[in-house]
């Protein structure tokens, strides 16, 4: 059903034979907004809803105060006294002030005595204030620190422990942010002792500002304006939402100004294509005319109606209606002193409410991250480990890790297509195999599943006679080594990069050199100036001014281009650093099965035969699985070629096997030979 408002913006309410309400679908501008329509609560579901975030909130505040018992407990006293005591007691020596003057104005004698003490008094109660809200601002600061850290914590663990089909399905995205939990705490804390404070104020009011009843009709009145504009308020923020950018010109753009990235330079300049870019850009932007490109969250808020602004404008003015209606039918009802009293805190008491408000919703907002946040611990995508001890006892696989594979396929999360058909297939226990064949042919997949990096979508992987599944996933990876393009250099010395190969010997700096000379890094790494603790790639969280400039001779710009001084290494030369740490891993004499994805894509021929011929001496006691486009080097050694096409097994054999058939391997080696004849 789709239907245009009057503002010109499409809604389009559409229910899918899916869980969840429908969805309403609107054009804002160059943007698509879609959120769920969902029916007006009623007060009872209301507090349901409102009471599903208390027990989040509870373990918040909890780990709050388990981080700092001390901090926590000066923090809350610094909260009760800013938000709760110091405005009704203000109000309360701001009105003796008040009518000392009065009471003076009107019989002609002001007692000056009196009026000095409540004066004086309320400038003591202002400057403790100014004292304990700069506490309250250190306090808050450290407390800060202290979740976050807390939280980070949390997320690191959860993130490390989620296997790749969980990176795939996105759980531990980094939406989740642990700043998030901070903002919970905050507005919780403050929209509590806010709301006892303004509970305060009223009854303040009550016994001592107005007569009886009248306490209630003047906190009604104030309660207006916050209310209608927590009712009206067409905030994204407060409705389950996505948002896209629709507008091809408005995406054109984007693309175009990407170019401007120093990632684009080389290609740019030497592409030659910069005037081409600013002219398409000038035509983007031409033809995206006056659609509105200001961000959708904007765009929303100024979906309120003239009305309910109008309403909400006149709501605050109610108190001051109630002051003249009361000057009207009670002349005498109501003194200067009580007037002005009152106005300072309808003034007070709106912007309490309203404030109130807001922090409910930021908390409500921020209090589903948190929960992300503690459930990611819940739905962590674990891959399940078995109980079965590897090597299996009694067994100790002195050759290494056989398999068998029968009717394997595979589909990765999220897909329909096979990346693996059928596949059966039988690795003795010691053979190295290689792998070829055209990309995406599921050379890869393969590995994958082999390693349990992945389970396989039907069909059955044993090694040794049992299930996979069933073998306890630590030994199995404790027993594995990969060395693949995927595998990175991690941001820490090139000593803990290599030397985490096997962690028992992180600090082992013989074997961190002999793992090091057998990956072809030594010599690369003797040049870097600070060897073995080189870091590449350190996070170092560096911020600047946009007027400081690399290259400006002054002292700032110096101190700049000293702070972003990078090693790098080449493409190469990184691959020679992480193959070093699968030779360290060997290091441990539990690895029986080696598997190795095309890792010498960047290596010049030299060191890839190199690494090739040091892989292969120590294969003693290990299976080994090379999955290549590059013949030469492999195939010949091989005891079992697997050549494979669209995600199934074409041919089985030795090189001389394979040859003898004339088929697809055939082909596909005798391209590569004649490209050197
Ligand atoms: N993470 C993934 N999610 C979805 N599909 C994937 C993923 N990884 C690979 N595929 C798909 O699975 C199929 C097999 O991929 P695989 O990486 O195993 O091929 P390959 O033979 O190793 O290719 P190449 O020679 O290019 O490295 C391909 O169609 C690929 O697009």
């Amino acid at each position: 059903m789709t239907s245009e408002s009057k503002d010109g913006s499409k809604e389009s309410i559409e229910k899918e034979d899916v869980a969840g309400p429908p969805v309403r679908s609107l054009q804002l501008g160059v943007y698509r907004v879609v959120t769920e329509v969902l029916p007006p609560l009623s007060l009872r579901e209301q507090w349901k809803k409102t009471s599903r975030m208390i027990p989040t909130l509870r373990r918040l505040v909890k780990d709050a105060y388990a981080s700092s018992p001390w901090l926590f407990s000066l923090l809350l006293l610094a909260q009760i006294w800013y938000s709760s005591f110091e405005p009704a007691l203000s109000l309360h020596l701001s009105s003796r002030v008040l009518t000392t003057i009065e009471a003076g104005l009107k019989n002609g004698n002001p007692d000056g005595a009196a009026i000095f003490q409540a004066v004086a008094l309320r400038m003591i109660c202002l400057v403790f204030t100014a004292v304990v809200n700069q506490w309250k601002v250190r306090l808050e600061s450290k407390m800060n620190d202290k979740i976050d850290l807390k939280f980070q914590n949390h997320i690191l663990r959860s993130k490390l422990a989620t296997d790749l089909t969980g990176v795939q399905a996105n759980l531990s995205s980094g939406h989740i942010a642990e700043r998030r939990a901070w903002f919970a705490f905050k507005s919780s804390m403050e929209a509590t002792w806010q709301l006892a404070g303004a509970i305060g104020q009223l009854t303040y009011i009550s016994r001592s500002v107005l007569s009886t009843g009248h306490g209630a009709i003047f906190a009604l009145l104030c309660l207006v304006q916050p209310i209608l504009d927590a009712v009206y308020d067409r905030s994204l923020w407060n409705e389950p939402h996505v948002v896209e950018a629709t507008d091809p010109h408005f995406l054109r753009m984007k693309g175009l100004r990407e170019l401007s990235e120093p990632k684009y330079r080389q290609d740019i300049i030497t592409g030659d294509i910069v005037q081409h870019i600013i002219q398409e850009f000038r035509r983007a932007v031409k033809l995206l005319g006056d659609t509105d490109i200001s961000e959708a969250y904007l765009q929303y808020q100024r979906l309120t109606g003239a009305t309910s602004h109008i309403a909400i404008r006149l709501s605050r003015d109610l108190p001051m209606l109630y002051y003249a209606a009361n000057a009207i039918l009670s002349p005498t009802g109501l003194s200067l002193a009580t007037i002005a009293t009152l106005h300072q805190s309808e003034s007070l008491l709106s912007w309490t409410f309203d404030d109130i408000f807001y922090r409910i919703r930021v908390t409500a907002n921020n209090i589903s991250t948190v929960k992300g946040i503690y459930d990611l611990e819940r739905d962590v995508h674990q891959t399940k480990s078995g109980d079965l001890p590897y090597p299996p006892l009694g067994r100790p696989h002195e050759r290494g890790m056989p398999f068998e594979l029968k009717d394997v396929s595979f589909s990765y999360p999220g897909t329909t297509a096979k990346a693996l058909d059928n596949i059966t297939l039988s690795i003795k226990a010691g053979q190295l195999i290689v792998v070829v064949g055209q990309n995406g042919s599921g050379k890869s997949t393969i590995i994958k599943l082999l390693t349990r990096l992945y389970d396989a979508t039907s069909g059955s992987i044993a090694i040794d006679g049992a299930d996979i599944q069933e073998y306890r996933l630590a030994d199995l990876r404790h027993a594995t080594a990969a060395l693949t393009q995927d595998h990175h250099l991690y941001p820490l010395s090139l000593r803990e990069n290599i030397g985490l190969g096997n962690p028992a010997y992180v600090r082992d700096m013989n074997m961190i050199r002999a793992a090091a000379k057998q990956g072809g890094a030594e010599d690369l790494i003797a040049k870097l100036g600070d060897g073995f603790e080189t870091v590449l790639e350190h996070p170092r969280g560096l911020q600047h001014s946009v007027d400081v400039k690399k290259g400006d001779r002054t002292l700032l710009a110096e101190a700049y281009e000293k702070m972003t001084k990078e090693v790098d290494v080449s493409g190469g030369e990184r691959q020679r650093l992480v193959a070093s740490r699968t030779f360290m891993r060997f290091t441990s004499g539990a690895v029986k099965l080696v598997c190795v994805d095309e890792p010498s894509s960047s290596l010049d021929p030299e060191a890839e035969w190199q690494l090739f011929q040091n892989l292969r001496q120590t294969r003693e006691g290990k299976t080994m699985i090379f999955v290549t486009h590059r013949f030469a080097h492999l195939t010949k050694h091989a005891d079992v070629i697997l050549c494979m096409k669209n995600g199934t097994i074409l041919e089985t054999g030795t090189h001389e096997e394979l040859m003898a058939r004339d088929g697809e391997y055939c082909k596909m080696f005798k391209i590569q030979a004649t490209a050197f004849e």
